[in-house]
């Protein structure tokens, strides 16, 4: 299996602080690799170094074999990365439609492009004209995540999606997430509900003050709580 993503001896200084201290890993193509760790391990500064929003002080990001980590945000993003902040990136004031429209930097969208959207989140057909301000935090989130997807992309960089979501709406967005993994998308994606990492993760990393402390398949590391409780500080039921 050929790594689409990797990360060598990355470090990244936010002000005087050394936030990532060597991150060492690799995305392999077309499956989904869970970044885990504890609140403030690193993990939003991972995505954001990926994405060209934080400059690596030391080491090397490459996409498909190309260096990418001296570009800039919007050269990484016409490469083919595709981020989806926790901060639900959508236009409050534009409709589902507009957002959308937005997102499609190549042209406008066809209907071929609608159906493979609406496909993923039936929700946003319906809302389709409704300001995205109106939408429930489910909504957003997909909207958000419609955002990254819309344009055909290597990579997908999505940032805690279940945050601050209801359950019911977590099980759908994980239905949302597992059908985008089986048309063949990269993610990396990082979660702390343990469940939705479980069920939507082939591989896992687990970085702990700016390093990555534990690589492996998801579900070896499911299958061992006291790994788990060690690694995440946190067993696996008191995640669910
Ligand atoms: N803009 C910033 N200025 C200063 N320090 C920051 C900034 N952003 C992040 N940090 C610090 O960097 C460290 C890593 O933060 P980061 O957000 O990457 O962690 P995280 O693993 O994503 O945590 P969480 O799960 O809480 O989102 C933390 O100590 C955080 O306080």
């Amino acid at each position: 299996m050929s790594a689409l993503l990797k990360l060598t001896g990355v470090e990244t200084y936010i002000g005087r602080y050394h936030i990532l201290q060597g991150v060492d890993f690799e995305v392999p193509e077309g499956r989904t690799t869970m970044l885990l760790g504890r609140n403030g391990a690193g993990k939003t500064t991972t995505l954001r170094t990926i994405m060209g929003l934080w400059q690596p002080k030391n080491g090397s990001i490459t996409l498909a074999g190309e260096p990418i980590e001296k570009l800039a945000t919007p050269d990484i993003a016409q490469r083919g990365v595709g981020y989806v902040p926790e901060s639900m990136a959508v236009f409050s004031d534009l409709t589902v439609k507009e957002n959308l429209v937005l997102a499609a930097r190549n042209g406008p969208l066809d209907d071929a492009q609608l159906a493979w959207i609406f496909g993923f989140f039936p929700a946003l057909k319906k809302f389709w004209l409704s300001r995205a301000g109106s939408l429930s935090g489910g909504q957003k989130q997909m909207l958000s995540i419609a955002r990254a997807i819309v344009e055909p992309r290597k990579l997908l960089l999505i940032d805690e999606p279940t945050k601050g979501l209801a359950p019911a709406i977590v099980m759908s967005l994980i239905e949302c997430l597992k059908e985008i993994k089986r048309r063949g998308a990269t993610i990396l994606l990082v979660e702390q509900n343990f469940h939705a990492a479980r069920e939507l993760g082939d591989h896992v990393l687990v970085m702990d003050n700016g390093t990555i402390v534990h690589r492996g398949e998801m579900a070896a590391l499911a299958a061992d709580v006291p790994l788990q409780e060690r690694l995440l500080g946190l067993s696996l039921e008191a995640h669910q």
